[in-house]
């Protein structure tokens, strides 16, 4: 018994298809998967890739899947849904991967057609690359994904979604959509902030010094910077649509910024190593509760 007839993935990109990826070593997950995107560079890719059954252009050919799972930048998930609704069978369930909730939910509920579901799910997992090149079949392991389903959503839909994520390797949990926001604003959006200014502060550096701190940077700057690398239409996106909670977060940032000014400022040595020591322990955390 396959979870899905049918899967279609929208956008075969890094996201989608690493999740192809894993629907070809697991034939539990659907008897036929179809790609699509709106590149046709990206479709040749797919092909000679092998990474679907069906390969194509056309969103209403796509459409007609059991499972629709957009994986397009945030900026074109509302587009394209509302361009696949109108196709989609009775019964069959329509996702996305987006990065940021902002106001998709309630776009996209208004627009179901009756029988159809919409779930969104969001792994919490990635990389700096992009393209179909870029994925891979593991990337979801012991990973979060986090679905954020609109209020009345068939119990069941969610419940096929879950074990859709649960098959591709990861753990899922139900949150609301502002509250996941929230937590991706300070968990992935701050850090992205951070790591584009901070490559952009050394780039606005004099010449000369701009080269020299690329050339000596070592791994604290390596470290920190990874994520910098990341694609800007994606990121650009994410940030427009979590405007509103990106920049509280960020407010809070800077004040804890200025916390820490003041204290090297004025030599507080203790507050100087408190507030390096609370840092230390929720990195320490975050690798104990990963290896556990
Ligand atoms: N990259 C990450 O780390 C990560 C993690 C979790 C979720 N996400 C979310 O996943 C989604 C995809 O990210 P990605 O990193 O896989 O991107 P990607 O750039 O690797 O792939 C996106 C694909 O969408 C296609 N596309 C763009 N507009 C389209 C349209 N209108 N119609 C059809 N196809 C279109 C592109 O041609 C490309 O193939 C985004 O919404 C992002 O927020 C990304
Ligand atoms: O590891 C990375 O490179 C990522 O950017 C992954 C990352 C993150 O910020 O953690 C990026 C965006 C997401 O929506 C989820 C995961």
């Amino acid at each position: 018994m396959t979870l899905f007839k049918s899967l279609a993935v929208v956008g075969p990109g890094l996201i989608g298809s690493s999740i192809l990826r894993r629907a070809r070593e697991d034939r539990g997950i659907a008897q036929t998967l179809i790609a699509a995107d709106s590149n046709a560079a990206v479709l040749d890719r797919v092909r000679e890739l092998g990474l679907a059954d069906i390969v194509t252009a056309d969103l209403a050919e796509a459409a007609k899947a059991d499972c629709v799972v957009l994986c397009v930048p945030v900026g074109a998930v509302e587009a394209v849904a509302l361009e696949m609704l109108p196709y989609m069978k009775q019964g069959a369930i329509l996702t996305d991967v987006a990065s940021v909730r902002g106001q998709l939910g309630p776009r996209i509920s208004t627009a179901l057609p009756t029988g159809v579901s919409y779930v969104p799910a969001h792994p919490m997992a990635g990389t700096e690359h992009s393209g179909p090149d870029a994925g891979f079949a593991t990337l979801f392991e012991d990973r979060w994904c986090l679905l954020i389903p609109p209020a009345n959503t068939d119990t069941s839909a969610i419940h096929k979604i879950e074990q859709l994520w649960k098959q591709c390797g990861a753990r899922t949990r139900v949150l609301e959509d502002a509250y996941h926001d929230q937590v991706c604003a300070i968990v992935s959006h701050l850090p992205h902030l951070l790591a584009f200014t901070i490559c952009d502060t050394a780039d606005n550096l004099s010449d000369e010094l701009r080269a020299d701190v690329l050339e000596y940077a070592a791994s604290g700057f390596r470290d920190f910077t990874r994520i910098a690398a990341s694609d800007p239409v994606m990121w650009r996106d994410i940030f427009l649509a979590n405007r509103e909670i990106l920049l509280e977060t960020l407010d809070r940032f800077t004040a804890d910024t200025k916390g820490m000014a003041d204290a090297i400022r004025a030599g507080d040595v203790e507050s100087i190593t408190d507030r390096i020591a609370r840092g230390r322990q929720i990195r320490r955390t975050l690798i104990a509760n990963r290896q556990a």
